[in-house]
């Protein structure tokens, strides 16, 4: 037997190595990213306002008082996406052009009294340093000019240049995993298709003849398969591609088939169920036949104890308890790390890594126990601000319901006394 801090890194040391392929935006959410995203532009790529308002020169604004107000002359209207960048310099530009009317009306003035009606988003021409909300201003003349009461300091609501991203910054870092607001930060920096670790392709195959598809009436005797269901639908919202081989009842030579197919599809290959020490318990002694190269068989934990993992024709073979929460508590604390890998890490993250204090909200009995609990159960902040975690009523590793409410694992290290309430204990979240 093993230490399940030593399962988990087995197993991470056996996956194989992730293909790259460039995705489409909204398909590479949840992937890896196989590369460093730098910057090869600002964003925003010029100065913007962030009020409906109006842009002005603040030196026009030195030594104002409600007292002693400025006029601004308005010259012109910034919508959104208008492009001003002719007017950065105004001292240069041809005043007669005709393209610029508005200007060529005004010439003589000075442009440091002059202002211009900004939209929220619009692009502040240079030789504007300051923007104010309409509500902050008086306005005249039918918006022809504005009343600024007060010295208003440069940059006063700009948004500058690369306020948000800079040109050459490094953005998002190989490896990082892709959130919604990762895939609208490459679209604001002009990616259509990145490059991401590509999915494994997963195999399940679940083993017991007296399992039958959900679809079918159940028999006395028989129960419907939930593993291939729950480990799927688990793997797929980790984004990898699954392959449901289905059941295959407890024969030697049928499961040695199925094992046989389904290692030629697939990247890694998981089996529920036949790991125990039944009549039955066929898959170590299978794959043990097929000559697959064993790495581990049990881990001190509980649930889980049964687990399986060994190597055939180069392909990884995780076979799992048949217990349904068993076989989720191995996933979720030995085999999680691993299909998250993001190509670089040299190391799975481990259960201490992954472990949160938290105060126990109620007992936990002691078990005479050489190994360790994972106990399932809720954690959540108390209106205190502090983090509290409480087992769930029955900690039976055949009962799958009570994963539905549970949102991680207390952790009960090996030959402990019972814990009581208020103890500190750690807990290891299910990345949900
Ligand atoms: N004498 C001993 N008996 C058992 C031991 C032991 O050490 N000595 N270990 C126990 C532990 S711990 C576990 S966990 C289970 C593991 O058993 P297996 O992995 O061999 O799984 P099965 O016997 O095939 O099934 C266990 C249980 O789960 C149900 N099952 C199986 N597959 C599915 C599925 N796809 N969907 C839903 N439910 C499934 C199955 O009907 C059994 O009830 O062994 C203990 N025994
Ligand atoms: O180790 Mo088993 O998975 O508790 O029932």
């Amino acid at each position: 037997m093993i230490s399940p801090e030593e399962a988990c890194q087995k197993i991470y040391n056996l996956m194989p190595d992730r293909n790259i392929e460039s995705v489409s935006l909204l398909s590479c959410v949840e992937s890896c990213i196989s590369e460093n995203i730098i910057a090869q532009e600002d964003v925003p790529s010029f100065c913007r306002s962030p009020y409906d308002g109006y842009a002005f020169n603040s030196e026009a604004t030195r030594n104002v008082t409600s007292t002693n107000p400025v006029e601004i002359d308005i010259i012109d209207t910034v919508p959104a996406g208008k492009n001003f960048e002719y007017f950065n310099n105004l001292e240069d530009a041809d005043l007669n052009s005709p393209s610029k009317p508005k200007l060529n009306d005004r010439k003589k003035q000075d442009w440091k009294q002059t202002g211009m009606k900004v939209m929220t988003g619009g692009m502040i021409p240079d030789i504007y340093d300051a923007v104010l909300p309409w509500e902050q201003v008086g306005i005249k003349d039918k918006e022809q000019k504005i009343l600024i009461n007060k010295e208003i300091p440069s940059q006063h609501n700009i948004i500058p240049k690369g306020e948000d991203i800079k040109k050459g910054e490094l953005v998002i870092k190989e490896g990082e995993k892709l959130t919604p607001y990762h895939i609208g930060v490459l679209a604001s920096l002009g990616f259509t298709h990145p490059r991401v670790y590509a999915p494994y392709k997963i195999g399940i195959l679940v083993t017991g003849t007296e399992l039958v598809n959900p679809e079918n009436d159940i028999s006395p005797g028989k129960i419907r398969s939930s593993n291939n269901f729950s480990l799927g639908a688990t793997l797929q919202c980790m984004g990898h591609e699954v392959l449901d081989f289905g059941i295959v009842g407890d024969s030697k030579k049928k499961l040695a088939e199925k094992i046989e197919e389904a290692v030629s599809k697939v990247d890694i290959l998981l089996t529920t169920g036949g790991v125990s020490r039944g009549d039955y318990d066929f898959v170590p002694y299978v794959l043990e036949e097929m000559k697959a190269k064993r790495l581990f068989w049990r881990v001190k934990m509980k649930p889980g104890t049964p687990l399986h993992v060994s190597q055939y024709q180069g392909t990884p073979v995780i076979s799992l308890s048949g217990n349904p929460a068993a076989s989720m508590a191995s996933f979720h604390l030995l085999l999680a790390p691993a299909l998250q890998n993001n190509g670089k890490r040299q190391t799975a993250t481990s259960l201490k890594e992954r472990s949160h204090a938290s105060f126990l909200a109620k007992d936990i009995k002691k078990k005479t126990s050489s190994l360790w609990r994972f106990v399932r159960g809720k954690a959540w902040i108390g209106n205190d601000g502090v983090f509290y975690s409480t087992p769930i009523a029955k900690e039976k590793p055949n009962m799958l319901k009570t994963m539905i409410w549970a949102n991680g694992y207390i952790v009960v290290p090996p030959d402990s006394q019972a814990i009581r309430a208020g103890d500190k204990v750690n807990f290891i979240p299910i990345d949900k």
